[in-house]
């Protein structure tokens, strides 16, 4: 044990020391001259030393100054703000592509800056490279197509993806999101133009992750479409065929995983915004085989049990009153099943085998109860008995108003993807609501699909909810100096961490324990103070710091359940033996961050 215990925390001073240099460390490049330049992982721009022109072939490739990192990124930042102010009172979707543009302009230029800038300005940014402006890009990306980012697997090359896995130039990939473009966001399907997400997901995990850009992989799996405008549009990048169905759509992702797998062994593969059907059928096909995950299933739910954990505390009560809330749902597709799922697993552990969780599910044709029929599998356990609904008035398919009027829910989540479902009338009779601190989750993403703004829950509903969206608003002003909060329940707060911890310990399969632990560490990160304010979620200025805490509880979850291989010189004994804190510095030391290192050139 000793031993052990000694090579971890030698391997972590080894770490500290190479941060203490404040040298970058080098990067070796396999290019020399204007190739590098034209590379955005390695352009520094006219940020490239003398010396370093020389070593790479570049003298005379660029004017002759040095600009160094900092006046570039204030030149970037200068840029930005004179673009703001002059595309004020511009419709919105035009400002916000405009400030799209200008990211993905630098994206393609320059990785270092571009990540540089999204660091430090997440909190402004994120609504651009994420949700709501990505939705808009997935829309509009056959018009906003420049170069391609990522990789395109389709029907079409069926029987070759073992070798198109070789056409990446990186060596090495460590993380890549994968989408078949069939549920994006809550725009639905729109086929090969999806891309954009995987794009965005990995940008994040870049930004709170510290993922090395060199490592990270979006992919599009393009099965074809069944978004008829798409088929018509003589510029749709895509197939242009219906959606493969059944067993042939399944021997493609198949033949996609396993090509992944030989090249990349130990590649994460995270399925993001693929529609209900697949999105829990490849998961129950791929997690015991692969180190993937459902991140609108998983992730999801995760970041929804967190807030809902926070606004049991907001009530004043015991974490134990969990068990007690009465929850609707909104939406009985991959993610509020997932909600609901991982919620009833932790009312299990707090209640035992005797829990009697009082969830109520909704679909778009009312509650769901055991008379209907065609339930879907997963919907099952959710499904509400005949004594149930009658005892309290109800019936199969009752609306939301009779719901909530009838149940006087704890909380109100929406994960519909529809726009407005949580109406005037439905946010008022949540003012009826049995807690004294109700709870409204608009979770459905862009900002146009979620079920209610937070002006009007807070208008509606009563200056007295704790309120969290899919997608970023502003606080609410309540008059009096007084402030609505609002949070953004988005699962970006977990699928970094989890992506990085699995990744940093070596998991051969991603748990229910790990994702877990992910949950109960984001839950655990509000203050009583902060609770009282309204804040269920930390500021995403800090996501960094939550990523990496939620990245050593998935590493130590992985540990304890045996499923961690360790990474490099660190062990899956060396992570035993690792203290908490030791954990969470290894997770830090190991996280990317954008300087421009001396490049060194190998052939
Ligand atoms: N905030 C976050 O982190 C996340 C948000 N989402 C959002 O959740 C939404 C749904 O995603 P999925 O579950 O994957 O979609 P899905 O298509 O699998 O499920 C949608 C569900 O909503 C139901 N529905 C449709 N219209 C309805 C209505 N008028 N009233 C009640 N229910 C209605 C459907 O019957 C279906 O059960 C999307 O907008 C997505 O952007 C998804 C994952 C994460
Ligand atoms: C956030 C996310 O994953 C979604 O809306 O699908
Ligand atoms: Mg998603």
């Amino acid at each position: 044990m000793w031993r052990v215990a000694r090579s971890a925390a030698s391997s972590l001073r080894q770490s500290r020391r190479r941060m203490s240099t404040e040298i970058p460390g080098p990067c070796i490049v396999h290019k020399r001259g204007a190739d590098i330049l034209h590379d955005p992982l390695f352009n520094k721009d006219t940020g490239f030393p003398l010396t370093e022109r020389d070593r790479l072939g570049l003298r005379g490739l660029l004017p002759p100054r040095v600009i160094s990192f900092k006046q570039q990124y204030e030149r970037f930042m200068d840029s930005y703000r004179s673009l703001e102010r002059n595309t004020q009172g511009q419709p919105d979707n035009f400002v916000s592509l405009a400030k799209w543009r200008i990211l993905n302009r630098l994206h393609d230029r320059n990785e270092t800056l571009y990540y540089r800038v999204l660091i430090d300005n997440i909190k402004n940014f994120a609504p651009t490279i994420y949700t709501p402006t990505v939705g808009l890009v997935c829309q509009n990306y056959s018009g906003l197509f420049r170069r391609p980012r990522g990789m395109y697997f389709s029907a079409k090359d069926k029987g070759e993806m073992m070798s198109m896995i070789y056409n990446w130039p990186a060596r090495q990939v460590d993380m890549i999101v994968l989408t078949d473009g069939s549920r994006i966001l809550g725009l639905g399907d729109l086929g090969v133009q999806g891309i954009g997400i995987p794009i965005g997901k990995l940008d994040m995990y870049v930004a709170a992750a510290g993922i090395n850009p060199q490592k990270i992989l979006p992919v599009m799996l393009d099965v074809g479409t069944n978004n008829e405008k798409l088929l018509a549009d003589g510029l749709y990048l895509g197939l242009r065929q219906h959606r493969l169905e059944g067993d042939e759509y399944l021997a493609i992702v198949d033949e996609f995983m396993e090509a992944v797998h030989a090249r990349w062994p130990k590649a994460i593969v995270q399925f993001e915004d693929f529609q209900m059907k697949w999105a829990f059928e490849t998961l129950e096909r791929y997690r015991k085989r692969f180190c993937m995950f459902n991140d609108d299933v998983q992730g999801t739910a995760g970041v929804a049990l967190a807030g809902l954990l926070g606004s049991v505390r907001a009530q004043g009560r015991p974490l134990t009153d969990f068990a007690n809330q009465k929850i609707v749902v909104v939406g009985a597709g991959s993610a509020g099943l997932g909600v609901l799922k991982m919620a009833l697993q932790a009312v299990s552990s707090m209640a035992g085998p005797d829990a009697d969780p009082q969830f109520f599910l909704l679909d778009k044709d009312g509650l769901i109860t055991k008379e209907r029929k065609c339930i879907d599998p997963a919907a099952t356990p959710f499904a509400k008995s005949q004594g149930e609904t009658k005892e309290l008035g109800l019936c199969e398919g009752s609306s939301l108003l009779e719901v909530i009027r009838k149940v006087k829910p704890h909380v109100l989540l929406g994960l519909s993807g529809v726009g407005g479902v949580f109406s005037e009338e439905i946010l008022q009779a949540m003012k009826s609501s049995d807690s004294i601190k109700p709870a409204i989750f608009a979770m459905s993403n862009p900002t146009s699909n979620a079920e209610c703004t937070a002006e009007e829950a807070f208008k509606h509903a009563g200056e007295n909810i704790v309120f969290a969206s899919g997608s970023p608003f502003d606080n609410v002003d309540l008059g009096n100096g007084k402030t609505g909060h609002v949070n953004q329940a988005n699962n970006m707060y977990l699928f970094p961490g989890i992506g990085l911890g699995s990744l940093l310990c070596g998991a051969r399969i991603i748990t229910d324990g790990m994702l877990q632990a992910a949950a109960e560490c984001l839950a655990s990160y509000i203050t009583d103070e902060e609770i009282q304010m309204g804040i269920l979620y930390p500021s995403i200025d800090s996501i960094r710091d939550i990523t990496a805490e939620v990245g050593a509880a998935v590493v130590r979850a992985a540990v304890a359940e045996r499923v961690a291989d360790g990474r490099g010189v660190v062990g899956p004994k060396d992570l035993k033996y690792m203290s908490k804190e030791q954990i969470i510095t290894y997770v830090k030391d190991n996280m990317w961050f954008p300087v421009y290192s001396p490049l060194v050139h190998k052939k």
